[in-house]
């Protein structure tokens, strides 16, 4: 009885509040207890994040929301006197309360200044992990460059520095007594100019960039790493297979600074062959020899809540039955991923899939949704007006290629629609990935593939590869 009474009660709604308990899933006494409670008291709601008998919980009168566990810390006791003060507040005025599994697992080796390998599903927090332990080794007293952030695309890059910014920025109704942490995202397409100056003038603290734009910089002597002390590298399998950024990723981590001085963290939600990864981290002096690989659900490489359905059609006949889709799932807000047109059908002068699905979809889609477009091929700033759109959080159709599918956080997002089916099961993990997006949320997702009917095997093939059943749907 005394572990319930210690329970931390979250601002959250249930449906019967005085009926509610709450669980550890680690104690053995609490489990016992939960039993012995259950059959006492058939009406009463057990809370458990973990693996309780489903059979035994009442789930449908579970309301949304975080679920404290008993004995589990929250973020602020996990960081409390290595994080700055300031950074808990904000950090906890924005909502951020109870860790997220990988946030559990991976703060106490993050803080303690090892290397760490991030490896959780999409949508699990991987961002918020590794800016707190940026925030744990700036020292605001010193203008230089002390935190790097290397990101795969500028869309990823604009966000990180925004959640870096957010949790820099004063509590509410607190006066500032701290010099505040400047955050540069030097991204693509950005104007460069305008960095040089900004470096030159007052280093920031933290940098975010992708990785040509850093090396741009450093070769032209507007930066040295010398002064950075964490270097993380986000969505680093995408990095390490990308013909374009790989070599210069490799100079960033062993020519331009040493793993002997600084910390190096990498995060991703898929790491094929990670055992060879992890190897290749040491051999090659990514990192320290003693990094830690943070593997969270290894066995269940997607998020559970997600619900994959397939549906058969004819080549070139997609749209209708997209259209179809589309209207009777009535999403919240949906993205609908394209493959990105090929060099030869360029060269051909035909007109991309996302043109022609965009126009489709504006003269036949008569939904509430706005029809928005993210491609690769659209300059900087039609590419930040898209996300601002989308960002807005009124209800969209996002029409996508797969330069939305990595770490952009859209948490409205309901569904997702694969028109072409993607290249690979790491893509389709991430494409599905930009969906349950909310932690400790019920909300169930949709993740819907078009394919023709000789792509049924390769869609099986991802189903085994990442562990989860599809459902057929006839229209
Ligand atoms: N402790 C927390 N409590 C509540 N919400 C959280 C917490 N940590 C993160 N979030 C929210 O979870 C969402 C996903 O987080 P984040 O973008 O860091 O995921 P990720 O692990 O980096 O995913 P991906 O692999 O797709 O990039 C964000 O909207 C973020 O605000």
């Amino acid at each position: 009885m005394d572990a319930l009474l210690h329970a931390r009660l979250l601002p959250i709604s249930f449906e019967k509040p005085n009926r509610t308990c709450f669980l550890s899933h680690s104690q053995n006494r609490t489990f016992n207890f939960f039993f012995s409670m259950y059959h006492t008291n058939p009406g009463l709601l057990f809370i458990s994040k973990f693996r309780t008998p489903k059979s035994l919980l009442n789930t449908s009168s579970l309301a949304h929301g975080a679920v404290d566990k008993v004995g589990s810390p929250t973020l602020r006791e996990i960081c409390e006197d290595l994080v700055p003060r300031h950074i808990l507040d904000r950090m906890e005025e924005i909502g951020y309360v109870m860790p997220t599994d990988v946030q559990r697992q991976a703060l106490p080796s993050l803080l303690s200044g090892r290397d760490c390998i991030l490896h959780a599903q999409t949508g699990s927090g991987k961002t918020l992990a590794y800016l707190l332990l940026i925030y744990s080794v700036i020292n605001t007293a010193k203008s230089s460059v002390q935190a790097l952030v290397l990101v795969p695309t500028r869309e990823l890059g604009m966000q990180v520095a925004k959640v870096a910014r957010m949790l820099a920025a004063s509590p509410t109704g607190v006066e500032e007594e701290h010099k505040s942490c400047t955050v540069m995202a030097l991204l693509d397409g950005g104007t460069l100019r305008r960095h040089k100056s900004w470096l030159k003038a007052e280093p920031p603290m933290i940098v975010v960039a992708t990785v040509g734009s850093l090396c741009h910089i450093i070769e032209r002597q507007f930066l040295k790493l010398e002064s950075v002390r964490v270097l993380v590298v986000d969505e680093v399998d995408f990095i390490f297979n990308s013909s374009k950024q790989v070599s210069s990723l490799r100079k960033l981590l062993t020519l331009y600074s040493s793993c002997n001085n600084r910390q190096t963290v990498f995060a991703s939600a898929s790491i094929p062959q990670h055992r060879r990864f992890l190897h290749d981290c040491v051999q090659q002096k990514w990192t320290k020899s003693d990094v830690v690989h943070v593997h969270v659900s290894p066995v269940e490489p997607m998020p559970p809540r997600l619900h994959h359905r397939f549906v058969v059609c004819h080549r070139n006949k997609k749209q209708q039955p997209l259209l179809s889709l589309i209207q009777t799932d009535a999403p919240e807000s949906g993205i609908i991923f394209v493959s990105e047109q090929s060099e030869r059908s360029k060269r051909a002068g035909n007109a991309p899939s996302t043109s022609l699905l965009i126009d489709f979809l504006k003269t036949s889609y008569l939904g509430p949704l706005d029809v928005l477009l993210l491609e690769e091929d659209m300059n900087f700033n039609s590419r930040a007006v898209s996300l601002l759109e989308v960002r807005k959080g009124d209800g969209y159709l996002l029409v996508a290629t797969d330069v939305a599918s990595r770490g952009v956080d859209l948490p409205q997002m309901s569904h997702i629609y694969n028109f072409d089916l993607p290249k690979t099961a790491v893509d389709y993990l991430h494409r599905a990935g930009r969906t349950c997006r909310k932690p400790f949320s019920d909300m169930k997702c949709t993740v819907t593939t078009l394919i023709v009917p000789e792509e049924r095997f390769v869609l099986q093939k991802y189903e085994n590869e990442l562990m989860f059943g599809c459902e057929e749907l006839t229209l």
